[in-house]
């Protein structure tokens, strides 16, 4: 199993290539990143966990050799966050940068799964799968947005009014995009149910949706939340290689191309958005399946579905749009499969 993260020297990389180099199921790690991989790789290379650690920079075909071979990429490269911004206001500089980092994927290990953590998720993953269907590759069942991050500050909120000793013991749906009314926690349909004061309600609503701005305003200009992040990337990632391995039964919400994955068609009927977040039966090939948790959703969880879908909408145009008016990528012919 090698793994490539892309945005290695990071706030996210550098804490999520050590939970990756600490992760015994993992042979290979390759870090590429603009600047800084070698001191990196370096460093995580003294672990004494079996994954062997490299380091790539652009020169000398860097991100080809890193991505040579890979059988799962996670891309947290772009630029974060400071108070004021909206994710889409990161959308300038970071769309270029998937694009890029995608048609490299492309190239060297189309098989690849692709784990995007860059912000707008709610645009820069459909920016890589339009990339991957200009190159002929795009398997949608390999694609996914990271939003566990969403699920991860919803289980730790809850417990916050529950009292649960064990915050990630309670599955929480965390559904739709990665971006204030985009993010739709479902309270409903928590296993095991939780009893949620109605008073508390909305506030607890709108910190999971708002939590990123939380860590963002704390932070005061040093960027968004990089530990926490890594946190969720990781159980994300660790996720899809446990199943990839054959592990059954793993469910994860992810954000991904309904209409590409079964069980999606359903889902996209009732939100008409072509990426939508929900929970992913995760295996050998990828998202296996979509899980409708929408269908079941109540009346309150309802109305803010109904918010999140025109937001989202909007996002997920963008994102095409940039692709499609954008330089047409060619793939050289060796690449062409
Ligand atoms: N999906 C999610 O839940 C979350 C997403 N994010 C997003 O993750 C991204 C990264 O955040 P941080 O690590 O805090 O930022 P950072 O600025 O600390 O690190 C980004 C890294 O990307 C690298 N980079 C820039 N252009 C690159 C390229 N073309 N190829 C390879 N690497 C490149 C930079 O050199 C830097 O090392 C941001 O867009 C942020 O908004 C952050 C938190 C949560
Ligand atoms: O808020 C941000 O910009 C980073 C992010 O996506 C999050 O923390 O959820």
């Amino acid at each position: 199993m090698k793994a490539c993260v892309a945005g290695a020297s990071g706030g996210i990389g550098q804490p999520l290539s050590l939970l990756l180099k600490a992760c015994p199921l993992i042979d290979e790690l390759a870090l590429y990143d603009v600047v800084n991989t070698p001191g990196v790789a370096a460093d995580l290379s003294h672990i004494s966990t079996p994954a062997i650690v490299t380091g790539y920079l652009p020169k000398d075909d860097g991100m080809k050799q890193a991505f040579a071979g890979c059988d799962i990429v996670v891309i947290p490269a772009g630029i974060p966050r400071k108070p004021g911004m909206t994710r889409d206001d990161l959308f300038k500089i970071n769309a270029g940068i998937v694009r890029d980092l995608i048609k490299g994927v492309a190239e060297s290990c189309p098989k690849a799964y692709i784990l995007i953590i860059s912000n707008p998720v709610n645009s820069t993953v459909p920016i890589a799968a339009e990339v991957l269907k200009q190159a002929g590759v795009f398997d949608p069942k390999k694609l996914f947005g990271v939003t566990t991050l969403d699920v991860v500050r919803a289980e730790t909120f809850v417990a916050g009014i529950t009292g649960e000793k064990s915050p990630s013991k309670t599955t929480i749906p965390v559904i739709g995009g990665h971006s204030g009314e985009t993010i739709v926690p479902l309270f409903s349909q928590a296993k095991p149910s939780v009893n949620i004061p109605a008073e508390k309600l909305d506030a607890l609503v709108n910190r999971v949706q708002f939590g990123g701005d939380e860590v963002v305003k704390a932070k005061d200009g040093a960027g968004s939340a990089t530990l926490s992040m890594a946190y969720a990337g990781f159980r994300f990632a660790e996720k899809v290689i446990k199943a990839a391995k054959g592990e059954k039964g793993i469910v994860e919400p992810s954000y991904v191309y309904l209409p590409g994955v079964s069980g999606g068609d359903s889902i996209h009927k009732t939100t008409g958005c072509d990426f939508f977040s929900v929970p992913i039966e995760l295996g050998p090939s990828g998202a296996e399946k979509a899980i409708d948790v929408v269908s079941s959703a109540n009346e309150h969880e309802k109305k803010l579905l109904e918010a999140c879908y025109s937001g989202l909408k909007g996002n997920i145009t963008k994102g095409v749009e940039f692709v499609a008016n954008g330089p047409k990528y060619v793939p050289a012919p060796q690449h062409r499969l």
